[in-house]
């Protein structure tokens, strides 16, 4: 099955991912980044996946789903030769423990009905001991255990069990799915039909409290990309993770395949930053409170990505019982990535924190006494090469966008100061601000090619530079910015789409074997400078493009591969759908300023 066959479910704690053909073969339980209990994306059915459908693949004529309005609500229609039946696959918001609900409904006529699941603990690798009683299956193996309550009987063999059964027009069956620790009770039975009401109920509240501020012919992308990011946020801690799922390929076949379910400071940074621009001032909240425990301590010991409660060891560890994505080898949960040295997120972590203040968050001691010690450490690091925003495995460089972003984060503790009187060493934050600024356009940028650079000194470009107009470090119309996005445009460029950078033969840069697709983050960047130095035109025409690349229920995966035209990388991808909001966001405005140059307009003064 493609990337793009599948459509998240999820209760804000782990998600599901539903194939076109009704198999469920993605969910961690019970939480993101626990052990998969389905996760035949990852192999195959023998892996652990639920599938329910029509029964005789022959009789099937066309299958089409959507989301219910503006909810994480799944209903997915078959038209057979004998009727029409649907599912209607959600995850209520956790109560005692995660459920997975399956309505299957008949629409009209009498159809066949089959389904067919294999519980698989610990990433697909554990059968487990299946006991089946009038309407349930437990299912136990060392710490998990799971229990579908089931309106039909089930029949056991070949280590899956199954069912078909006959509906007819009106029929609606309930399926429930529920995990819990092996060692506690069972779970309490949930109401299936009046969880189905309380969870569209919950989205359609949520969805309610947001102004998308966006033209009407966008706003149904902008809101469906809104829920992906809601149901990316971890709901007991305000973590949110980079994506879902783990080790879904950059390269079908390749060996880039790594674990998103964790939070990073840069990519949570900016979900919140698209989470604001629609008015979502508690979820910022939130993950002001979760940064505040997870990075307690000393300031050197700040990690660039943590676990959703704040973990702090990630190992990277490698699954070899799983044959990987269409063979993409290996499968890796942990992420090597948490010991990198990333300047940029000094600049993210006090951008969120200026914007949230400016968005109305009440001060808290505790959130500048952070910055302050950030500044500290920054004051003698900023001068050091990092391994950048792309996280790259080859050696540390002085990458340019790394160091504007140090320049970013001295300028918004600045404006922390003059807009909120907050108190600092403002002359010294500034006297570092000037010199960063002055050693980037020394060193990171090109005049005879009228561009920056991707690192000091060096020839090649690099996508990252894009953000530069939306930072304030030079106004948008000015001719390096231009001509940096001229450059891009030129160089970085194929099949009307942005590379991150370019793929050196040896791999230098990045340290990886094999190539990778286009990383979608990217030219939604190229749209939106476009948009802030006046193309408006090229702007919007690179912003359907994208959104034509969304699969049928407007989700989109971290890249885009033109040579195969097929999503890849983890799926759904924040950072795919945050640029997507503030896009939209910048294109719908009359004038297209950088997003903080409105908000530092806005704010209240202290
Ligand atoms: O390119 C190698 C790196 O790829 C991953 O990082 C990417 O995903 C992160 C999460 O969305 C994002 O913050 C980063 O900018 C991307 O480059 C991977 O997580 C890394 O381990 C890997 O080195």
């Amino acid at each position: 099955m493609r990337i793009e066959d599948y459509a998240m479910i999820g209760d804000m704690q782990s998600a599901a991912l539903v194939g076109r053909d009704g198999s469920i073969d993605w969910l961690c339980l019970p939480r993101f980044d626990s052990p998969a209990c389905f996760a035949a994306l990852l192999g195959d059915e023998r892996n652990g996946s639920w599938w329910i459908g029509p029964a005789g693949p022959d009789r099937r004529l066309s299958t089409r789903r959507r989301y219910r309005g503006d909810t994480l609500i799944l209903e997915t229609e078959w038209d057979t030769e004998d009727g029409t039946v649907r599912v209607t696959d959600f995850m209520p918001p956790r109560q005692a423990n995660p459920d997975l609900v399956r309505i299957v409904e008949c629409l009209a006529g009498t159809v066949e009905m089959a389904t067919q699941v294999r519980i698989r603990f610990d990433y697909g690798r554990i059968v487990p001991w299946v006991r089946r009683t009038d309407g349930l299956l437990q299912a136990i193996g060392g710490p998990d255990s799971a229990w579908l309550m089931s309106p039909v009987p089930l029949r056991g063999g070949d280590y899956a069990h199954r069912a078909t059964f006959r509906m007819s027009a009106g029929d609606r069956l309930p399926f429930v799915f529920t995990w819990h620790p092996s060692h506690s009770p069972s779970p309490e039975p949930i109401q299936p039909f009046a969880e189905l009401e309380e969870t569209e109920a919950m989205w359609q509240e949520w969805v309610g409290r947001c102004d998308p501020h966006t033209e009407p012919q966008w706003r149904d992308a902008v809101v469906r990309s809104l829920i992906t990011l809601k149901a990316l946020t971890y709901a007991p801690t305000g973590g949110i993770v980079a994506a879902p799922t783990t080790s879904l390929p950059e390269d079908l076949g390749g060996v880039r395949n790594w674990d998103y379910r964790y939070c990073w400071l840069r990519d949570a940074t900016m979900t919140l930053d698209a989470l604001l621009c629609a008015g979502y001032v508690d979820e910022a909240r939130d993950w002001r409170e979760w940064l505040l425990r997870a990075i307690a301590g000393r300031p050197q010991d700040l990690q660039i990505m943590y676990g959703v409660a704040g973990e702090r060891r990630l190992p990277e560890l490698e699954l070899p019982w799983l044959e990987g994505y269409e063979e993409s080898r290996p499968v890796r949960i942990g992420n090597a990535a948490v010991d990198q040295f990333q300047l940029d997120i000094y600049g993210e972590v006090t951008n969120c924190l200026f914007v949230s203040r400016a968005s109305g968050l009440a001060a808290l001691s505790r959130t500048w006494a952070i910055q302050r010690s950030l500044m500290d450490f920054l004051e003698s690091h900023w001068d050091e090469p990092d391994e950048g925003i792309w996280e790259v495995r080859g050696p540390r460089r002085h990458f340019v966008h790394s160091k504007v972003m140090a320049w970013v984060a001295a300028d918004r503790v600045i404006r922390q100061v003059s807009h909120f009187g907050q108190s600092g060493p403002v002359d010294r934050w500034r006297a570092l601000r000037d010199r960063i600024h002055a050693e980037v356009l020394e060193k990171g940028y090109d005049p005879v090619r009228e561009t920056f650079t991707q690192s000091y000194g060096s020839r090649e470009l690099d996508a990252a530079l894009l953000l530069i107009p939306q930072t304030g470090f030079l106004p948008p119309r000015d001719p390096r910015v231009v001509g940096t996005v001229t450059a891009v445009e030129r160089e970085l460029m194929e099949e009307g789409l942005v590379m991150r950078y370019p793929m050196a033969q040896d791999n230098s840069v990045d340290g990886l074997s094999g190539g990778e697709g286009m990383f979608l983050a990217c030219s939604f960047w190229l749209a939106e400078a476009q948009a802030m130095i006046g193309r408006r035109r090229d702007a919007v025409e690179m912003f359907e493009r994208l959104l034509s690349l969304r699969n049928d229920v407007g989700l989109l995966a971290e890249e885009y591969d033109p040579r195969y035209g097929r999503l890849v990388g983890n799926f759904p991808q924040a950072f795919s759908h945050v640029p997507l909001i503030h896009t939209a966001h910048t294109l719908s405005r009359a004038s297209c300023m950088p997003r903080y140059a409105d908000l530092l307009d806005q704010a209240p003064r202290a």
